[in-house]
């Protein structure tokens, strides 16, 4: 593990970042602080403009200082929330960058085995989702308990100048909005969605044994009973549901009356000092209005403060996967780079050794199994011929090899590793009927390796005996799929098909009946330019056909799932009556 990485893993997934983008979020709380100190303003404007009026001001300027302050403040108030949001999520997305790079250095040592070990993308997509979630923790509960702390002291600096120990009575209200009543509202919500979770993970886990065990409480008359407490445990998860939603409602009531309770408290403070004659009456409606937008900024951190928990929830996720990702392997960084150099080299030379242990499948549990405890051995660069009549089990074999279906027992691997470990998998396929896309012949070609040159497709073509046919179209290699007409044969196709193989260089082929279909000299010219182009791979040939048997190094014959023979083509034509006959059939 890199030191980088190591270091990121000490500190956690919030403070690093806060302090890395600290001069971001400080911005954004001043420039948001300053939105909320003019909407304050504009609101004490307003006050005291409505109270002027009403008093019919001697000059007129006595107002029409006030109308364009109201313009002024409420013109700025927009501009710097805008501002403060610009700020805000210039420094929230970027930390979002900075923690999916962090995202990819977790998983990117265990790639190579994330598929055996997490079976879907879920992982990647909750991990995902878990990072874009935290930077709710940054735009929706940091960013505004600092907004709110700033202008919460600029408000009782102001606030102090005419009156000291009533800014102390505020600053002290504030405190315990601003942090004791959160810091409450937290714990109590913690511990009941924490209690809500595991009451609904238990009745997910309950619910979904039982469904996998449903025949068994019917056939046992028990079904009633099990309804019976599944819908007391689903009443006893609603109540709490409702005890928690309750909750969030008391505190949505208690945190919009206590910004009642400021605006009283500021309106009898105002009345009690024009009472001393230390302020104009004209301030009292403009005193407690102020107050307004300065509450509404800690109503917000009290609210954001009710979905931390789902924020630790993420932590607590991401932290699990960085740590069991340094756990699982003793020296993560250089043996898994060895592993994944070894799998990458081997998934890109010549020819590699592929392996059957005690593969068992079926896909009906009570039928007999397509393929029956097979163990089968490919040496790199030998070829193998899998044979056997129509429904034998020779595709599921091949999907087997693939990792498209997985084997009820056993296991396949590829240079004594399992299949499942390789994302980059050894193969190459040549089936019955390639499909050709709606574009260029060239593309065609370089389907599997998109940067191939124009030269590197022209060798292959020539390889595969195509380059004559090629240069006649219109355009070469850039020629068209469509303008080609019907041009191309069947064994053409397969030419073209046995081009981008080429091309994919893979060391494992396997031949999935590429010549049903064509005539007998196509096909012998088709088999003897796959024999020399392939000479080096592994080839795996599976067929009922048997045609260039004696090109095999190893030919084996599925029936009833199991290897009903196995041996060289010189050896069956000896040894098996069976074999000697349909060869014979073959030949005719
Ligand atoms: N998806 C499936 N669900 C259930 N049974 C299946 C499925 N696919 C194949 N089978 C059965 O498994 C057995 C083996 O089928 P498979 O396709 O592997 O044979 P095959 O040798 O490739 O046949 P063919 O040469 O006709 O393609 C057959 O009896 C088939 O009916």
């Amino acid at each position: 593990m890199n030191k980088q990485s190591t270091q990121e893993r000490q500190k956690g997934f919030v403070l690093p970042y806060i302090w890395k983008f600290r001069w971001q979020f400080l911005l954004a709380a001043c420039l948001g602080s300053i939105a909320v100190l003019a909407a304050a303003a504009l609101l004490f404007t307003s006050g005291y403009l409505i109270s002027r009026s009403s008093l019919r001001p001697e000059n007129i300027l006595m107002v029409y200082v006030p109308i364009v302050l109201v313009r002024t403040f409420g013109f700025s108030k927009a501009v710097f929330q805008y501002l403060e949001k610009l700020a805000g999520h210039n420094g929230a997305l970027k930390i979002l960058s900075t923690m999916r790079a962090r995202l990819y250095r977790m998983v990117e040592p265990i790639a190579l085995t994330m598929r055996s070990r997490f079976t879907s993308g879920d992982l990647l997509g909750l991990l995902a989702e878990d990072i874009e979630r935290l930077q709710n923790i940054f735009l929706k509960v940091i960013l505004p308990a600092l907004t709110s702390l700033i202008a919460y002291g600029v408000a009782i600096f102001m606030l102090g100048r005419f009156d000291v120990t009533f800014a102390l009575l505020m600053a002290l209200y504030g405190a315990l909005w601003i942090g004791i009543a959160p810091l409450f509202l937290f714990f109590l919500s913690l511990k009941r969605r924490r209690a809500y979770k595991q009451q609904r993970s238990m009745l997910y886990a309950e619910l979904t044994d039982a469904i996998y065990g449903m025949t068994d409480w019917t056939l046992s008359g028990r079904s009633q009973a099990f309804l019976q407490r599944y819908n007391q445990k689903f009443a006893q998860m609603a109540s709490l549901d409702n005890r928690l939603r309750r909750a969030e409602w008391i505190w949505q009531l208690v945190s919009r009356s206590s910004t009642a309770l400021a605006v009283i408290m500021l309106a009898i403070w105002a009345a009690g000092m024009v009472f001393d004659g230390q302020m104009q009456p004209t301030l009292i409606a403009a005193m407690a209005l102020v107050t307004m937008p300065l509450m509404d900024v800690f109503v917000k951190v009290g609210d954001a403060v009710y979905e931390i928990p789902d924020y630790m929830d993420a932590i607590e996720r991401l932290k699990k996967v960085e740590s069991n990702n340094n756990t699982t392997n003793s020296h993560p960084t250089q043996s898994e780079a060895a592993h994944a150099d070894v799998l990458v080299q081997s998934s890109q030379a010549k020819a590699a050794k592929l392996s059957l242990q005690q593969v068992s499948f079926y896909y009906e549990q009570h039928v007999p199994s397509v393929l029956d405890n097979i163990n089968l051995t490919v040496a790199a660069g030998s070829k193998v011929a899998v044979l056997g009549k129509s429904g034998a089990g020779k595709s599921t074999m091949l999907n087997i090899m693939l990792g498209e279906l997985q084997p009820i027992t056993g296991t396949v691997t590829i240079n004594d590793r399992n299949v499942k470990e390789y994302s980059d998998l050894p193969f190459a396929v040549l089936n019955q009927k390639p499909y050709l896309f709606d574009t260029t012949v060239a593309n065609n070609v370089r389907l599997a390796k998109p940067e191939a040159t124009d030269e590197q497709v022209w060798r292959v073509i020539e390889m595969v005996e195509l380059a004559p046919l090629i240069q006649s179209l219109p355009n070469g290699l850039h020629t068209r799929m469509e303008e080609t007409g019907a041009r191309f044969s069947g064994g053409e196709r397969q030419r073209i098909a046995l081009a981008r193989i080429l091309l994919q260089d893979k060391p494992i082929i396997l031949l999935d009946e590429p010549t049903v279909g064509l005539d007998p000299i196509t096909e012998k010219k088709l088999l003897d330019t796959i024999f020399t182009v392939l000479q080096e791979k592994t080839m795996v040939w599976f067929t009922h056909h048997l045609a260039a048997m004696e090109q095999m190094d190893e030919i084996i014959f599925l029936q009833h799932g199991k290897m009903a023979m196995r041996g060289s083509h010189k050896q069956l034509i000896q040894h098996e009556e069976k074999y000697r006959r349909l060869y014979e059939l073959d030949h005719l």
